[in-house]
C-alpha cells in the first residue's frame, strides 16, 4: 500500500453551471485519482451538509488535508473515510462539507485503484466483482424541482428490466427518450428539457403516464425485451405538513396518496416507485410497501439519505424494499457501501444514483458494479449522464 502524499482541491463547474468541489489525490508511488462532488436540487432534510464550495475547500484544506497527506494509505478506503470523519468531527460533515468529503473520498479510491492497476469497480468490490450489472433506470420525463411548468411528479423513469445486457439497456433508454419527443411532437406539445436531460413538457401527470407507457411499449416491441417504467415522486417536496399539493389537480391526504400510488402501480405495472411519501413518514411507506411491495420496488431516497441508522429504522418498520444510494448524501464511499450492504443483508435492493447537478465523474458506475447493486439511476442523455452510462458499457465489455 502507498501513502497519500498530496490532496489538491479546486472549484469546477457542475452541469447546472454552479461551482462544485473537485479533488486530486496523489500517492507516494505516483498513483493518481480525481473526482468531483455532485449536487442535489430536491435534497432530503436529513442529508449531510453541502457547504458553499469555497468554504468547503478552505475548511477541508485546514482540517482534513493534514490528516491525509503522509498519514493514510490510498488503498485503505475505510481509513481514508475515517480520517475525513475525524477531521470533520460532526455527524453530518457540516465543518468540511459533504462536497469536499465525497470528492476526496472518491478521488482517494481512484488513486487506490491506480496504484493497484485495477479498475475502480474491482478495487471497491474485489476480484470476483464485475460479473453482475445494474439495470439503468433512465429519467425520460420530469418536472418537480428539476423543471418549471412541467409534471408534478419529479421523474418518470424508463426501466428496461428484460434487457439482456447493460449495453442494450442503455441504448433502449435513449430510444425511449427519443420516442417520447416524437409522441409529444405528434400531440403538438412543446419539448423543453429539465436539469437531467429528461423532457419537461407542460402536461399533467395523467398525460405523462400515457406518453411514457406508449413510448416504453413501442420500444419494448421493437427491441423484443421488457421495458417497464417507474417514478421518482420526490413527495417530500409536495408535502406541506398536512397534504400532498398537486398543481392542476386536487391535493391528496396521506391515505389518498397511498391509494393513488397503489392505483398507478396496478394500472401501469410500475417497476419502481421512489419517495412516494414524505421523508419522515416511515409508517405510511410501510403501509404502501405492505400493499404493493410484492409487485414493485418502493424506494427510499429522501427517507433514508443513504444513512444506515435511518435505513435500519426502515428495515425494522418494513418501510420499503429498496434504497437509493447517493454518496454525497452521506459524504463518503465507506458510508455508501455500508448502506448497500446493510440493505442487501435485509432484502433491500440498492439503486446507486446520480444527483440532478452532476459532473463528468464516473465513480457511481464503478460503485454500482463493485457493490453488485441491482439498479443504477443516472439519466438517459446529456454528457454528464452519458459519462456514467458509457462507462458502464466499457466495464461490461471489460475495455
Ligand atoms: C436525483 C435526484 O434529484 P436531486 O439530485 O435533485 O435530489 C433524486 O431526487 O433522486
Ligand atoms: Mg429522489
Amino acid at each position: 500500500m502507498t501513502l497519500i502524499t498530496n490532496v489538491t482541491l479546486r472549484r469546477v463547474l457542475d452541469s447546472r453551471g454552479n461551482p462544485t468541489v473537485e479533488a486530486d489525490v496523489t500517492t507516494e508511488s505516483g498513483g493518481f485519482g480525481r473526482a468531483a462532488a455532485p449536487s442535489g436540487a430536491s435534497t432530503g432534510e436529513h442529508e449531510a451538509i453541502e457547504l458553499p464550495p469555497s468554504e468547503a475547500i478552505a475548511n477541508a484544506r485546514d482540517l482534513a488535508v493534514p490528516r491525509l497527506e503522509g498519514e493514510v494509505y490510498a488503498g485503505d478506503q475505510r481509513s481514508v473515510d475515517a480520517a475525513l470523519h475525524a477531521a470533520d468531527g460532526t455527524d453530518n460533515f457540516s465543518e468540511i462539507g459533504a462536497n469536499s468529503a465525497v470528492a476526496i473520498s472518491m478521488a482517494a479510491a481512484k488513486a487506490g485503484a491506480d496504484v493497484l492497476g485495477a479498475p475502480l469497480y474491482q478495487h471497491l468490490g474485489g476480484t470476483f466483482r464485475g460479473d453482475r450489472f445494474p439495470t439503468p433506470l433512465g429519467n425520460v420525463v420530469g418536472g418537480g424541482e428539476h423543471a418549471e411548468e412541467a409534471t408534478n411528479i419529479q421523474e418518470f423513469l424508463s426501466a428496461p428490466v428484460g434487457a439482456p445486457s447493460v449495453t442494450e439497456a442503455v441504448f433502449a433508454n435513449a430510444e425511449v427518450h427519443a420516442e417520447i419527443s416524437s409522441i409529444l411532437e405528434e400531440r403538438g406539445v412543446p419539448v423543453n428539457k429539465g436539469d437531467e436531460g429528461a423532457w419537461a413538457p407542460p402536461i399533467g401527470d395523467d398525460k405523462a403516464f400515457e406518453v411514457v407507457a406508449e413510448a416504453t411499449d413501442r420500444i419494448s416491441d421493437e427491441r423484443g425485451f421488457e421495458i417497464s417504467f417507474g417514478l421518482d415522486m420526490a413527495a417530500a417536496e409536495m408535502y406541506d405538513g398536512e397534504e400532498y399539493v398537486y398543481e392542476g389537480e386536487p391535493n391528496r391526504s396521506t391515505q389518498e396518496q397511498i391509494d393513488y400510488v397503489v392505483e398507478m402501480v396496478e394500472e401501469y405495472d410500475l417497476a419502481y416507485v421512489e419517495d412516494p411519501l414524505d421523508e419522515n413518514d416511515f409508517e405510511a411507506f410501510a403501509e404502501l410497501t405492505e400493499r404493493v411491495g410484492d409487485q414493485t420496488l418502493i424506494c427510499g431516497d429522501d427517507l433514508y439519505v443513504t444513512n444506515v441508522e435511518r435505513l435500519q429504522e426502515g428495515i425494522d418498520l418494513g418501510s420499503s424494499n429498496s434504497i437509493l444510494i447517493k454518496p454525497n448524501q452521506i459524504g463518503t464511499l465507506t458510508d455508501a457501501v455500508d448502506a448497500i450492504e446493510l440493505g442487501s443483508r435485509n432484502g433491500i435492493e440498492s439503486v446507486v444514483s446520480h444527483r440532478s447537478g452532476e459532473t463528468e465523474d464516473t465513480t457511481i458506475a464503478h460503485l454500482a458494479v463493485g457493490a453488485a447493486a441491482p439498479y443504477i439511476k443516472t439519466g438517459t442523455v446529456a454528457g454528464e449522464r452519458t459519462a456514467k452510462l458509457n462507462e458502464l458499457i466499457r466495464i461490461e465489455e471489460n475495455a
